[in-house]
């Protein structure tokens, strides 16, 4: 869908990223400064690589070595920035309306009921902007970019300008759309748990190139990116189907390949398929099954591989039934344990560990 090989110099900082995105959510995340706006720019057509090539759903947009530099308003994308900015002297309803519009029936690819429907913005139509929550005003600012039935819709930081309940309220909205509708989305984020709950697709940027990229459990759970994936985030990206919530312990049931988690309750249907984040810091390694033990969640493993980490920690990679859960312990603990490759464990999780934050509903790209 998305196709990109640019290189741009900007003062004393190079961008240089090649990328071949999918369908669904790509995000591009990565600290503050390593060039994530400077791509989505590129892409937009807001600042012109000095070399490169970027076509989305097959269409050539910039191609230096043809001399193809396609004006923004000719690219057909949708842009989505931190603050909504509508048109504060239009209805929310003329809002949405001023994308459709502008174009031939032909080109309308994005129903205007559909996306009320996803939004959850029916009530909204006859407000003004003047009158609508931070959160409200960029599920219409979303649906405004969506209802130009863009090749793409680029999202920079979208939820960064919103406090914690509003993104909570945002996020599953913006999750839906990939869904819903066939049209890729390029994600600007600083936030783990957003990249968590919305990304297929996970590229890491640092200082100015793609330091990696791939399917997001592949990349978050790769031991030697934790310096650009965040030291306290680090752990295995999971999995997860919701077995069902249990009122008298107050626990939810979670099946993966490995076996059964149970983690405080949350609120996610039966059923659905979650990703399941656990940090490598929170997993306990037993040589023998213990007996009579606080922690909920003991799964048989055996040992993949065993490393020496910074700060005098050692990094075990067990296999869990053919999923890969990544641990951290100490190294006293391993002078104890001697833990090698092919030894039989027991990975123990407190269940209490595995926070509401580390799971996300999340099913598979359209
Ligand atoms: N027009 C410009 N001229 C010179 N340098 C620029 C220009 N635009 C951006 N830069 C520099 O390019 C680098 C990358 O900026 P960019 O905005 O792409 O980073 P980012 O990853 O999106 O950061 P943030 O998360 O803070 O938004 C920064 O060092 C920035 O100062």
């Amino acid at each position: 869908m998305l196709e990109l090989a640019v290189t741009r110099r900007q003062g004393t900082f190079q961008v240089q990223v090649e990328l071949n995105t999918g369908t669904g959510v790509t995000a591009l995340f990565g600290p503050s400064g390593s060039g994530k706006t400077s791509v989505i720019n590129m892409v937009a057509g807001l600042s012109r690589p000095d070399c490169g090539r970027i076509v989305v759903d097959d269409k050539v947009l910039f191609d230096s070595t043809i001399g193809i530099d396609v004006a923004p308003e000719h690219r057909r994308l949708g842009y989505v920035f931190q603050d909504g900015r509508l048109f504060p002297h239009l209805s929310v309803r003329s809002n949405l309306n001023f994308g459709l519009n502008r174009l031939s029936a032909s080109e309308r690819r994005v129903d205007f009921d559909a996306v009320i429907e996803v939004l959850g913005i029916g009530h909204l139509l006859d407000r003004r902007p003047a009158l609508l929550s931070g959160g409200e005003k960029q599920r219409v600012a979303i649906g405004r970019a969506l209802l130009a039935s863009p090749r793409i819709l680029l999202m920079d930081e979208p939820l960064a300008a919103l406090d914690s309940n509003r993104k909570a309220e945002v996020l599953p909205f913006i999750g839906a759309l990939s869904k819903r509708f066939a049209i890729p989305i390029l994600y600007v984020s600083h936030s783990m748990d957003e990249v968590l709950s919305l990304a297929d697709t996970l590229v890491l940027m640092d200082q100015g190139r793609a330091a990696a990229a791939g399917p997001t459990e592949e990349v978050l759970s790769r031991l030697e990116l934790r310096a650009l994936t965040g030291r306290w985030e680090a752990g295995s990206v999971i999995r997860a189907v919701v077995q069902g919530h249990d009122t008298e312990t107050g626990m939810t049931r979670l099946s993966f390949a490995g076996g059964t988690l149970a983690m405080a309750r949350n609120h996610l249907p039966p059923g659905a398929s979650v990703r399941l984040r656990i940090h490598a810091s929170d997993i306990a390694i037993a040589l023998d099954r213990p007996g009579r033990v606080s922690v909920r969640n003991i799964l048989p493993a055996r040992v993949r591989s065993v490393s020496a980490a910074e700060g005098h920690m050692v990094d075990v990679v067990l296999d869990c039934g053919g999923t890969d859960l990544w641990a951290q312990i100490s190294g006293c603990a391993q002078a104890d344990l001697a833990l090698q490759p092919g030894m039989e464990v027991h990975a123990m999780i407190k269940a209490l560990t595995i926070a509401r934050g580390d799971v996300a509903e999340k099913g598979d790209a359209a």
